[in-house]
């Protein structure tokens, strides 16, 4: 039977296109205290962040962690701060673009490609906004989390549900949940992980670690540590790794309540006070490097492992702009635009 391909909504301004919008987390504008604070602020202001009473919450975040953090966070930012910005912004921009290209190249250059972060900017609104201004009247969200969480994924439909809340004529929307199965993605992990023992030879552990959540967040339904539990074990299948050579971790604790465990810094210590002298550290759950893998693992973690009498320690990148995980993207993309894309693709004269 033929594939069902319906006219897309008709926009007033521009001919009917369709666009991919990749979102992420969000960065500040610099490494100040004074660009931290609004970012934290809205970022932790989330309730699907943190979920406290407000108003337990409210005085501890305006009373305490808005006067401390911004100039502690401030430190860490300028530490892995580029020319270019910072790395989470500067990646997720090339995503984009490169995304686009891939696109291009590959017959879809009528699929326009965007991106925006969740807090800070490019918003989601005024992403989306700029979408429809262009035509597009059918958008694919893809929120770069492999792992799908509330913490999330769930508040950036949430914010797109907002967003569409002030339009007349809506585009129509679908969404990535997650990807943490998705055998592009995991065989690009594989890749990069590869080609690092290549270059410097097999560890004694490979260490996974994933962004934490609290640990209620399960007993609340989350199936966020479920997903962290079956990404590793697929990419520990994909390189051929038995279970007692690799592990999942979590890292980014934030405040006294208990996390998703085991964490990856003390489980790091333990590592090399039992004498082990290697080990590989390699974050799946994040796609574009950024402060939580940049200045926490490569640099505090490494410093905590080696301190404890570790031998070395590697830190495998994120897969950023890596080639086949742009091929990935593409296909997932793809895979979820379905009956939105105009037949196969036209090939390049
Ligand atoms: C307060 C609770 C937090 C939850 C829950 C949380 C979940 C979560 N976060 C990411 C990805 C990233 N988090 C990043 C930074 C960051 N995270 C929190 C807090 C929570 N995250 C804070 C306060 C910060 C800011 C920095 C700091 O002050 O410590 C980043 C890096 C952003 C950057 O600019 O580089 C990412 C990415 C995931 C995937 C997740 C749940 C699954
Ligand atoms: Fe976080
Ligand atoms: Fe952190």
């Amino acid at each position: 039977m033929a594939r069902y391909r319906p006219e897309p909504p008709a926009s007033h301004d521009a001919p009917a296109r369709t666009g991919i919008l990749l979102v992420n987390l969000g960065t500040p504008d610099a490494p100040t205290a004074g660009a931290l604070r609004p970012y934290l602020k809205e970022f932790l202001s989330d309730p699907r962040v943190v979920e406290i009473p407000r108003a337990v919450w409210w005085p501890i975040l305006n009373g305490i962690i808005l006067n401390i953090r911004p100039a502690a966070s401030a430190k860490k930012y300028a530490s892995i701060w580029t020319t270019d910005g910072s790395p989470l912004m500067v990646h997720t921009e090339r995503q984009a673009s490169r995304l686009r290209d891939h696109l291009a190249s590959a017959g879809r250059s009528e699929v326009d490609v965007d991106f925006a972060m969740r807090y800070g900017k490019p918003s989601i609104a005024e992403r989306l906004r700029a979408m429809q201004a262009r035509g597009c009247m059918r958008i694919l969200v893809l929120p770069l989390y492999p792992q799908y969480s509330a913490s999330t994924t769930a508040t950036v439909v949430d914010a797109v549900g907002r967003a569409l809340a002030k339009m007349r004529n809506q585009p129509e929307i679908r969404f990535v949940r997650d990807f943490h199965c998705f055998p592009g993605y995991i065989e690009a992990l594989a890749a990069s992980v590869r080609e690092h023992w290549a270059a410097h030879g097999e560890p004694d552990r490979l260490l996974m670690s994933f962004h934490g959540v609290p640990k209620r967040t399960i007993e609340l339904g989350d199936p966020y540590h479920h997903e962290c539990q079956t990404t590793g074990r697929l990419l520990a299948e994909a390189l051929g790794l038995p279970p007692e050579r690799a592990m999942v971790t979590f890292q980014s604790r934030f405040g006294k309540a208990e996390w998703l465990q085991p964490y990856t810094q003390p489980t790091l210590e333990a590592l090399a006070t039992q004498g082990v002298g290697r080990v590989d550290v390699l974050c799946p759950g994040f796609i574009a490097d950024c402060l939580e893998t940049l200045e926490e693992i490569a640099m505090e973690c490494r410093d905590a492992f080696l301190g404890r009498g570790g031998q070395r320690f590697h830190y495998i990148p994120c897969l950023n702009e890596r080639p086949d995980w742009i091929e990935a993207l593409a296909g997932l993309a793809v895979d979820h635009l379905g009956n939105w894309l105009a037949g196969p693709a036209r090939q390049e004269s």
